[in-house]
């Protein structure tokens, strides 16, 4: 291995409680509400087909149009209360705000930058009602921080000079005071999601980025942060020069996910995934595949299975309202999670060898493992493969509360048979299983 002073600190998965609640969430909400709902990814009649909240790095956008857009927000629709109702209903147990993204202006009234809520119309702060909302309805709230600034004079994709160098280290105090800003008025606050990471002059500071990532954690012990922050010494992101995870979760699963446990190397990671192919941003014309509740509950479940979180982003309108598209899938995924949520939450990689169904997801620590099946095989019969030493004791569908009888079919492969071959949703089983010593002898001696 390569001696690094700012690669990975740690081995292996943070084991501490702060963790431990993330880890159990399993289901976030992700939150993009910014100067790009305004125009929605139209401008002067003109679609534009990026991601809306990219609105203003396109040619048909001038830039100083859009950084004039600041006098006309005035989300006079805003209501945190039923912004909270509706994720609370939904099912998601955290949600992620982005408080600055690319454009620089921040949702709150920072003391460091002009461009702020507080220059428009609306005045106040947005983040306040939020976090409190949030928090009120049990739900935890991560702040999402760009360190890309189109708005800040200081901040340079590049350290092509001095001038530029002096003008980098003006922009990185200004960073570090915003963090520090932001932890200081919204104390109740679980972790950062940084993104726009990727340019030079950020990549090439790895010592930077290492000390703002201790720095943090000294101000807010337990604080959550993915690999998307840091940088080590040679510029390498995520993964440090020696391939070892940096920061407490890989957070590059962005509109992906991981396809095998053997994809995510053991450890805790997080995907986030949008609504339509790539609108992160409210835009007014979603163009390509918009996904459905069922697909969107696959990926969830499909997450949980492999050990990660799943994180479904609402872009709310310029006024403070959600898409009726957005306000379907928040009520049908909550109508599936209310019967069957107990198979997402503390839900963990089972160690069960994958069938065509669907997934399996172990509850953290126990011998409880649940089927989720999206796939129901022609037969109506289920075939359930366990480990070596593994007996099945019972089984049951959560929906109705129904036995269902596992047929043994030799060694340690059962069958379980479906009362009806249609659903038009995901059906659970809760399997009882036990293992090793304290099993009921007779079957494992039919099964050797
Ligand atoms: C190439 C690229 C840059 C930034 C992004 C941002 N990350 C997402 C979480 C959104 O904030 C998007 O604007 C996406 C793709």
């Amino acid at each position: 291995t390569i001696a690094l002073q700012h690669g990975a600190h740690r081995t292996g998965n943070r084991t501490d409680a702060d963790m431990a609640r993330w880890r159990s969430l399993r289901f976030g909400q992700f939150i993009h509400w910014g100067l790009y709902a305004i125009p929605g990814g139209e401008w002067n009649g003109k679609t534009y087909n990026g991601a809306a909240e990219w609105i203003r790095s396109w040619k048909e956008m001038p830039h100083e149009e859009y950084d004039k857009l600041y006098r006309q927000f005035n989300p006079v629709n805003f209501n945190p209360q039923q912004w909270a109702a509706q994720a609370k209903s939904m099912g998601a147990k955290y949600m992620i705000i982005t408080t600055k993204h690319h454009d620089g202006f921040c949702l709150w009234p920072s003391k460091y930058s002009k461009y702020t809520i507080a220059a428009t119309p609306w005045k106040k702060d947005l983040l306040g009602p939020m976090i409190d909302a949030y928090n009120k309805a049990g739900i935890d709230v991560h702040l999402y921080f760009s360190i890309i600034d189109w708005n800040h004079p200081d901040y340079r994709a590049s350290l092509k000079n001095a001038a530029d160098s002096a003008a980098g280290k003006r922009f990185q105090l200004f960073v570090k005071n915003q963090l520090a800003e932001l932890l200081q008025r919204y104390p109740t606050i679980k972790g950062f999601w940084f993104d726009g990471t990727w340019d030079d002059s950020w990549k090439n500071d790895g010592a930077f980025s290492d000390e703002l990532e201790q720095y943090l954690q000294s101000l807010h012990p337990g604080l959550v942060m993915g690999s998307r922050l840091r940088a080590d010494e040679k510029g390498a992101r995520h993964f440090d020069s020696n391939g070892r995870l940096m920061g407490d979760y890989e957070q590059g699963w962005e509109r992906k996910l991981p396809a095998t446990i053997e994809d995510v190397h053991g450890n805790d990671w997080e995907a986030v995934m949008t609504v339509p192919e790539n609108q992160w941003g409210y835009h007014a014309k979603w163009t390509g595949h918009v996904k459905t509740v069922n697909e969107i509950l696959e990926m969830l479940v499909k997450s949980v299975s492999l050990n990660g979180n799943f994180v479904l982003n609402f872009g709310p309108k310029a006024d403070g309202t959600f898409r009726t598209e957005e306000q379907q899938l928040a009520a049908g995924i909550g109508q599936w999670m209310k019967v069957n949520g107990e198979a997402v939450y503390n839900g963990t990689y089972a160690g069960f060898e994958k069938q065509d169904w669907g997934y399996y997801i172990r509850k953290a620590g126990t011998d409880s493992v649940y089927m989720v099946v999206f796939n129901i095989p022609v037969s109506g019969s289920l075939r359930v493969k366990l480990p070596a030493r593994t007996e099945l004791t019972g089984a049951s569908m959560l929906l109705g509360n129904t036995t269902l009888t596992p047929e043994w079919i030799g060694r340690n492969e059962y069958f379980l048979h479906l009362p009806g071959k249609t659903t038009d949703s995901p059906v659970v089983i809760l399997l009882k299983t036990v293992t090793g010593e304290n099993k009921d002898k007779g079957n494992f001696e039919k099964a050797k």
